[in-house]
Protein backbone atom coordinates (compact mmCIF):
# COMPACT_ATOMS: atom_id res chain seq x y z
CA UNK A 1 0.00 0.00 0.00
CA UNK A 2 1.57 3.14 -0.69
CA UNK A 3 2.45 5.70 2.36
CA UNK A 4 -0.28 7.65 1.98
CA UNK A 5 -2.84 5.28 1.71
CA UNK A 6 -1.66 3.52 5.02
CA UNK A 7 -2.36 7.70 6.65
CA UNK A 8 -5.82 7.48 4.96
CA UNK A 9 -6.47 4.05 6.54
CA UNK A 10 -5.08 5.36 9.59
CA UNK A 11 -7.21 8.52 10.25
CA UNK A 12 -10.32 6.50 8.73
CA UNK A 13 -9.59 3.86 11.62
CA UNK A 14 -9.08 6.47 14.15
CA UNK A 15 -12.66 7.95 13.15
CA UNK A 16 -14.67 4.81 13.75
CA UNK A 17 -13.83 4.73 17.19
CA UNK A 18 -16.14 8.16 17.74
CA UNK A 19 -19.00 6.13 16.36
CA UNK A 20 -21.11 4.83 19.39
CA UNK A 21 -24.19 2.52 19.20
CA UNK A 22 -27.33 3.45 18.08
CA UNK A 23 -25.82 6.56 16.28
CA UNK A 24 -26.72 7.68 13.05
CA UNK A 25 -23.75 8.48 10.81
CA UNK A 26 -23.09 10.89 8.03
CA UNK A 27 -20.65 8.92 5.51
CA UNK A 28 -18.86 11.25 3.22
CA UNK A 29 -17.02 10.37 -0.33
CA UNK A 30 -13.34 9.88 -1.11
CA UNK A 31 -10.50 7.69 -0.98
CA UNK A 32 -9.58 8.32 2.86
CA UNK A 33 -13.80 7.74 3.76
CA UNK A 34 -13.41 4.38 1.94
CA UNK A 35 -10.83 3.80 4.69
CA UNK A 36 -13.62 4.45 7.27
CA UNK A 37 -16.30 2.62 5.51
CA UNK A 38 -14.42 -0.39 5.58
CA UNK A 39 -13.21 -0.22 8.87
CA UNK A 40 -17.05 0.53 9.99
CA UNK A 41 -18.31 -2.86 8.02
CA UNK A 42 -15.86 -4.75 10.67
CA UNK A 43 -17.11 -3.05 13.34
CA UNK A 44 -20.83 -3.34 12.39
CA UNK A 45 -19.79 -7.50 11.41
CA UNK A 46 -17.42 -7.62 15.06
CA UNK A 47 -19.16 -5.79 17.38
CA UNK A 48 -22.92 -5.99 15.88
CA UNK A 49 -23.48 -2.38 16.29
CA UNK A 50 -26.53 -1.36 15.44
CA UNK A 51 -26.16 1.80 12.94
CA UNK A 52 -27.52 4.01 10.00
CA UNK A 53 -25.52 5.63 7.70
CA UNK A 54 -26.20 8.33 5.64
CA UNK A 55 -24.26 8.24 2.32
CA UNK A 56 -23.20 11.46 0.77
CA UNK A 57 -22.78 9.58 -3.15
CA UNK A 58 -24.16 6.83 -4.64
CA UNK A 59 -20.54 5.23 -4.35
CA UNK A 60 -20.62 5.40 -0.60
CA UNK A 61 -24.02 4.14 -0.96
CA UNK A 62 -23.02 1.35 -2.94
CA UNK A 63 -20.21 0.47 -0.48
CA UNK A 64 -21.55 0.49 2.59
CA UNK A 65 -24.85 -1.47 1.93
CA UNK A 66 -22.20 -4.63 -0.03
CA UNK A 67 -20.27 -4.34 3.86
CA UNK A 68 -23.56 -5.06 5.69
CA UNK A 69 -23.44 -1.23 7.21
CA UNK A 70 -27.58 -0.08 6.39
CA UNK A 71 -28.70 2.97 5.03
CA UNK A 72 -30.56 5.56 4.44
CA UNK A 73 -31.67 8.85 2.80
CA UNK A 74 -31.12 12.27 4.27
CA UNK A 75 -34.87 12.74 4.12
CA UNK A 76 -35.36 9.68 5.86
CA UNK A 77 -33.91 10.27 9.10
CA UNK A 78 -34.86 12.92 11.71
CA UNK A 79 -31.70 13.83 12.95
CA UNK A 80 -27.73 12.61 12.17
CA UNK A 81 -25.07 12.24 15.15
CA UNK A 82 -21.94 12.84 13.46
CA UNK A 83 -20.47 13.14 9.73
CA UNK A 84 -17.44 12.00 8.93
CA UNK A 85 -15.95 12.83 5.48
CA UNK A 86 -12.86 13.70 4.03
CA UNK A 87 -11.39 17.18 2.39
CA UNK A 88 -8.77 18.43 -0.05
CA UNK A 89 -7.67 21.39 2.07
CA UNK A 90 -7.96 22.51 5.27
CA UNK A 91 -6.58 25.76 6.63
CA UNK A 92 -5.37 26.87 10.08
CA UNK A 93 -9.27 28.60 11.20
CA UNK A 94 -10.15 25.21 9.48
CA UNK A 95 -12.44 26.12 6.55
CA UNK A 96 -12.37 23.74 4.11
CA UNK A 97 -12.31 22.90 0.11
CA UNK A 98 -14.33 19.47 -0.58
CA UNK A 99 -15.74 18.03 -3.95
CA UNK A 100 -12.47 16.74 -5.40
CA UNK A 101 -14.59 13.75 -5.73
CA UNK A 102 -17.32 15.37 -7.68
CA UNK A 103 -19.66 15.00 -4.17
CA UNK A 104 -19.83 18.46 -2.67
CA UNK A 105 -23.47 19.45 -2.66
CA UNK A 106 -24.59 15.85 -1.14
CA UNK A 107 -21.75 16.48 1.54
CA UNK A 108 -22.68 19.96 2.22
CA UNK A 109 -26.77 18.66 2.89
CA UNK A 110 -25.32 15.98 4.77
CA UNK A 111 -22.86 18.11 6.92
CA UNK A 112 -25.65 21.21 7.53
CA UNK A 113 -28.37 18.57 8.98
CA UNK A 114 -25.69 16.96 11.47
CA UNK A 115 -24.69 17.40 15.00
CA UNK A 116 -21.20 16.87 15.00
CA UNK A 117 -19.03 16.86 11.57
CA UNK A 118 -15.38 15.21 11.24
CA UNK A 119 -13.11 15.63 8.66
CA UNK A 120 -9.99 13.11 8.09
CA UNK A 121 -7.30 14.14 6.34
CA UNK A 122 -3.69 12.84 5.46
CA UNK A 123 -0.91 15.71 6.47
CA UNK A 124 -0.90 16.94 2.51
CA UNK A 125 -4.04 18.47 2.76
CA UNK A 126 -3.57 20.89 5.72
CA UNK A 127 -2.29 24.21 4.27
CA UNK A 128 -1.52 28.11 4.85
CA UNK A 129 -4.34 29.60 2.83
CA UNK A 130 -6.96 27.70 0.70
CA UNK A 131 -7.21 27.91 -2.92
CA UNK A 132 -3.80 25.76 -4.44
CA UNK A 133 -6.67 22.73 -4.80
CA UNK A 134 -9.21 23.97 -7.53
CA UNK A 135 -12.64 25.02 -6.13
CA UNK A 136 -15.20 22.85 -7.47
CA UNK A 137 -18.55 24.43 -8.23
CA UNK A 138 -21.14 21.80 -9.06
CA UNK A 139 -23.75 23.68 -11.92
CA UNK A 140 -27.13 23.38 -13.82
CA UNK A 141 -26.11 22.25 -17.13
CA UNK A 142 -28.68 24.35 -18.82
CA UNK A 143 -26.78 27.95 -19.38
CA UNK A 144 -23.46 26.47 -17.94
CA UNK A 145 -21.58 27.75 -20.86
CA UNK A 146 -22.65 31.13 -20.41
CA UNK A 147 -21.68 30.83 -16.88
CA UNK A 148 -18.06 29.60 -17.79
CA UNK A 149 -18.16 32.76 -19.60
CA UNK A 150 -19.22 34.77 -16.28
CA UNK A 151 -16.39 33.11 -14.30
CA UNK A 152 -13.89 34.04 -16.85
CA UNK A 153 -14.81 37.59 -16.89
CA UNK A 154 -14.08 37.67 -13.15
CA UNK A 155 -11.13 36.34 -13.70
CA UNK A 156 -11.37 33.24 -12.11
CA UNK A 157 -9.59 30.40 -14.27
CA UNK A 158 -13.17 27.97 -14.63
CA UNK A 159 -12.74 24.99 -16.39
CA UNK A 160 -15.55 22.24 -16.70
CA UNK A 161 -14.62 18.89 -15.05
CA UNK A 162 -14.20 16.55 -17.94
CA UNK A 163 -14.06 12.68 -18.34
CA UNK A 164 -12.04 12.54 -21.94
CA UNK A 165 -14.61 14.02 -23.90
CA UNK A 166 -17.42 13.78 -21.77
CA UNK A 167 -18.30 16.26 -18.54
CA UNK A 168 -18.25 14.63 -15.21
CA UNK A 169 -21.83 14.76 -14.07
CA UNK A 170 -23.22 14.65 -10.09
CA UNK A 171 -25.33 12.20 -8.29
CA UNK A 172 -27.31 14.54 -9.44
CA UNK A 173 -26.73 15.00 -13.06
CA UNK A 174 -24.92 18.23 -12.73
CA UNK A 175 -21.73 19.42 -14.40
CA UNK A 176 -18.51 20.61 -12.23
CA UNK A 177 -16.66 23.76 -13.31
CA UNK A 178 -13.54 23.57 -10.82
CA UNK A 179 -12.20 27.34 -10.33
CA UNK A 180 -8.26 28.01 -10.54
CA UNK A 181 -7.85 30.17 -8.23
CA UNK A 182 -4.55 29.60 -6.68
CA UNK A 183 -5.29 31.58 -4.16
CA UNK A 184 -8.43 32.22 -1.39
CA UNK A 185 -7.35 35.34 0.29
CA UNK A 186 -11.20 36.04 1.86
CA UNK A 187 -13.16 32.84 1.95
CA UNK A 188 -16.41 34.20 3.66
CA UNK A 189 -16.60 36.73 0.60
CA UNK A 190 -16.30 34.48 -2.29
CA UNK A 191 -18.68 31.96 -0.74
CA UNK A 192 -21.25 34.91 -0.83
CA UNK A 193 -20.24 35.71 -4.21
CA UNK A 194 -20.62 32.12 -5.00
CA UNK A 195 -23.98 32.06 -3.38
CA UNK A 196 -25.49 34.63 -5.25
CA UNK A 197 -24.77 33.44 -9.01
CA UNK A 198 -27.41 32.41 -10.51
CA UNK A 199 -26.64 28.80 -12.10
CA UNK A 200 -24.10 27.42 -9.81
CA UNK A 201 -26.15 24.81 -7.58
CA UNK A 202 -23.33 25.04 -4.56
CA UNK A 203 -19.54 25.88 -4.63
CA UNK A 204 -16.78 23.36 -2.06
CA UNK A 205 -16.07 26.21 0.54
CA UNK A 206 -17.33 24.92 3.69
CA UNK A 207 -17.07 27.69 6.21
CA UNK A 208 -17.57 27.04 10.05
CA UNK A 209 -19.04 23.34 9.69
CA UNK A 210 -16.46 21.14 10.72
CA UNK A 211 -16.14 20.12 14.69
CA UNK A 212 -13.03 17.87 14.80
CA UNK A 213 -10.01 17.18 11.70
CA UNK A 214 -8.01 13.54 12.38
CA UNK A 215 -4.95 14.38 10.20
CA UNK A 216 -2.82 11.33 9.08
CA UNK A 217 0.80 12.25 10.49
CA UNK A 218 4.01 9.83 10.12
CA UNK A 219 3.57 9.34 14.20
CA UNK A 220 -0.08 8.72 14.07
CA UNK A 221 -3.54 9.88 14.09
CA UNK A 222 -3.82 13.69 15.69
CA UNK A 223 -7.38 14.82 16.73
CA UNK A 224 -8.01 18.54 16.87
CA UNK A 225 -11.02 19.96 17.79
CA UNK A 226 -11.39 22.73 16.08
CA UNK A 227 -15.04 24.20 17.42
O1 LIG B 1 -14.97 16.26 -1.13
C1 LIG B 1 -14.78 15.12 -1.46
C2 LIG B 1 -15.56 14.45 -2.53
O2 LIG B 1 -16.43 15.34 -3.17
C3 LIG B 1 -13.73 14.33 -0.80
O3 LIG B 1 -14.00 14.25 0.55
C4 LIG B 1 -12.41 14.99 -1.02
O4 LIG B 1 -12.22 15.13 -2.42
C5 LIG B 1 -11.25 14.18 -0.42
O5 LIG B 1 -11.12 12.99 -1.11
P1 LIG B 1 -9.91 11.99 -0.87
O6 LIG B 1 -10.11 11.42 0.50
O7 LIG B 1 -10.06 10.97 -1.96
O8 LIG B 1 -8.63 12.77 -0.99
Amino acid sequence: MRHQDELKRSVGEAAVKFIEDGMTVGLGTGSTVRFMVDALGERVKSEHLSIVGVPTSERTREQANGLGIPTKGVDEVDHIDLTIDGADEINRAFQGIKGGGAAHLWEKIVAINSDKNMWIVDSSKMVDELGTFPLPLEVIPYGSQQLLKRLDAKGYHPKFRMNGDQYVTTDSNNYVIDLHLGEIKEPHALALELDQMTGIVEHGLFLDLVNTVIVGREDGPQTIQAR
